[in-house]
């Protein structure tokens, strides 16, 4: 499974896979007031406030329109004042919420790597990096864009309201026949909403795989430039499709949204007609009705183009949440890095259920031991299960069934970050980060890690400084022998390398087992080495074989040399040695 991204679709039999639970768990509002309560509501009061100036300006106006006034000056008056405090409060609302806006922006994209971070593996693999890559992108953004129209949309709900009030003071008939039609209006939307956002949440869906296609592009660049072909039936039927389903899923959502946004304003424009030519009979009474009716025709028609951005925006938030709950850790205890006695595994069992072939690939029961400064070989062939093995080795999966002991205590989820303290690991799909994470501050990190660069006759091609690698544009052998300088340099009682050397040219091999590998356990270390060099596994103290998810022999190596403790190569130098963290 190497270097590969977990197959989309493929799940496990008991993991807790893409659950719907939590699927309305998503609150924008209670989400944004949480972010800054105090901004969030000094933000609201000040578009509640202009909503009411604006109602405030159309009673000026409708004074201002009766006939025979002799107040036109103080009318005048009153209206610059109310005016300029609309534009105010207006203005003031809408830095607020823009500022909102961007704190949810950067509030749910923290949220989101929180939760990657301490989800457990098997999640995140189900999950997958599309989704997440998906969510941190378009979805958040949806969700921001509609805290900064929030002023906007308050406003506009209170200007109505008021309007509604105002017309009630002049006409209650009119008003409750206002007030029906809005009723009306507002569910024949409703209706449409609905079905729009099933189409809305088929595109998010859809969104995923886009994702998937689109990072497949840059990662297969290369595949794609050697083969025309190839790369225009990427083009076209896959990541073509993806954008194209796409499309139309948010299209027929968004059309339909468009139509409930129509019904919604034919109903408004039906009854000012109705009001104004048909039952009015004309007049100055009818001026007033019109003046409201023309005010109020602004804000609805702004509340239904935001009813579509809401709708979108819940359609995200209910993706997060789902996302969320499939990524639910429980809260781990920090880890405390405990000595290593013993790690055991009694009757371990993982199981992976692929949904597209329906098959099951199924690890186990597994036993097996280890003892500080033991070199272990973990050999079979491909897919025998010997990652995954490694995967429950290190606490980076939970076994499904049986029990790991650490030192004799039984391992749970309150204490497999203990588990996992102990391990330092480079996998096949290892990632090198552009700096020695974590280790930053840790005395002489620059010097051990230059010292150990060296060993790994790497000095010509990259050096460390401020604890940042000068370039990691290297070749995948060397890439590899600089994530075994940031693993080693943790400084951790137990390293894996699965399939570490098979990258290495033949004289580094030799020197990755006959030098690195007996130094190491001389330092005390324990090694889980996955390989399938069977010429060097008289390195290692034990050989562990796997074959189709079973462990079938776990021997002594036949001629171990490094079981006497004592490197192969006397006068290499521990340049290993690093002060513990
Ligand atoms: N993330 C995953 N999701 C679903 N199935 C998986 C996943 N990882 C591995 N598998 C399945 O588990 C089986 C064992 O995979 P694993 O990577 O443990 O084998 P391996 O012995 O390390 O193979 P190789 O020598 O090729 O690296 C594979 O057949 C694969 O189908």
């Amino acid at each position: 499974m190497e270097g590969q991204n977990p197959a989309p679709g493929a799940t496990d039999g008991t993991a807790a896979g893409h659950t719907h639970k939590g699927e309305n768990g998503f609150s924008l509002l209670s989400f944004v007031f949480g972010q800054n309560p105090l901004v969030f509501s000094a933000a609201t009061a000040t578009s509640l406030l202009s909503g009411l100036a604006a109602v405030a300006l159309i009673i000026l106006i409708n004074l201002a329109l009766a006939p025979d006034r002799d107040d036109l000056v103080s009318l005048g008056l009153a209206f610059a004042a109310v005016a300029a405090l609309t534009v105010a409060l207006q203005t003031a609302s809408g830095i607020l919420f823009g500022r909102l806006g961007q704190e949810v922006l950067a509030r749910l994209r923290a949220r989101i790597a929180e939760r990657v971070e301490a989800a457990p593996l098997r999640a995140v693999e189900q999950v997958g990096p599309a989704r997440i890559q998906a969510l941190v992108t378009d979805d958040v953004f949806t969700i921001a864009t509609v805290v900064v129209r929030l002023p906007v949309l308050f406003t506009n709900a209170v200007a109505i309201s008021g309007c509604l009030f105002y017309l009630a003071w002049l006409s209650t008939p009119l008003f409750l026949g206002a007030a029906g039609m809005m009723a009306l209006g507002v569910a024949g939307y409703m209706l449409v909403a609905g079905r729009a956002r099933h189409h809305l949440e088929h595109a998010g869906g859809r969104q995923d795989a886009l994702f998937a296609h689109l990072s497949a592009l840059v990662l297969g660049t290369k595949e794609l430039k050697l083969n025309r072909a190839k790369a225009e039936d990427f083009r076209s039927r896959h990541l073509g499709a993806a954008i194209e389903s796409v499309r139309r899923a948010r299209t027929h959502g968004i059309t339909l949204l468009a139509l409930g946004s129509a019904w919604g304003s034919l109903i408004v424009f039906g009854f000012i007609g109705l009001v104004l030519f048909v039952f009015s009979g004309g007049g100055t009474v009818a001026t007033g009705y019109a003046v409201v009716l023309l005010f109020l025709i602004g804000p609805l028609a702004a509340v239904m183009e935001d009813l579509p951005r809401l709708a979108l925006a819940r359609v995200a938030g209910q993706r997060l949440a789902r996302t969320e709950a499939a990524l639910a850790a429980r809260a781990e205890p920090g880890a405390i890095a405990v000595p290593f006695e013993s790690l055991v595994l009694g009757g371990v069992t993982h199981a992976y259920w692929d949904e597209r072939t329906a098959e099951m690939f199924r690890l186990g029961p597994v036993d097996l031991a280890f003892a500080p400064g033991e070199i272990v070989f973990l050999v079979g062939g491909n897919g025998s299960g010997k990652t995954t093995l490694a995967k429950l080795v290190t606490g980076l999966y939970a076994p499904e069934s049986g029990t790991v002991r650490l030192n004799g205590a039984i391992v749970d989820e309150t204490s497999r970050s203990v588990q996992r303290a102990l391990f330092s690991a480079v996998f096949g799909d290892f990632h090198l980060f552009e700096s020695l994470v974590g280790l930053s501050g840790a005395p002489d990190i620059d010097a051990r890690a230059n010292r150990l660069i060296s060993r790994l006759a790497l000095t010509h091609k990259v050096s460390v400084e401020d604890g940042r690698f000068s370039t990691r544009d290297l070749s995948t052998g060397q890439r590899k022998r600089l994530a075994l300088v940031a693993a080693v340099l943790e400084d951790r009682p137990f390293l894996v390398f699965d399939e570490w050397a098979a990258d290495q040219d033949p004289a580094f091999k030799a020197v990755f087992y006959r030098e690195l590998l007996p130094e190491l356990k001389a330092l005390g270390k324990s090694v889980l080495v996955i390989s399938h060099d069977d010429r060097y596994f008289d390195c290692g103290d034990r050989v562990v074989h796997m074959e189709n998810g079973q462990v079938t022999a776990d021997a002594p190596a036949a001629g171990g040399a490094a079981r006497s403790g004592e490197p192969k190569f006397p006068k290499a130098e521990f340049v290993f040695h690093s002060t513990p963290m």
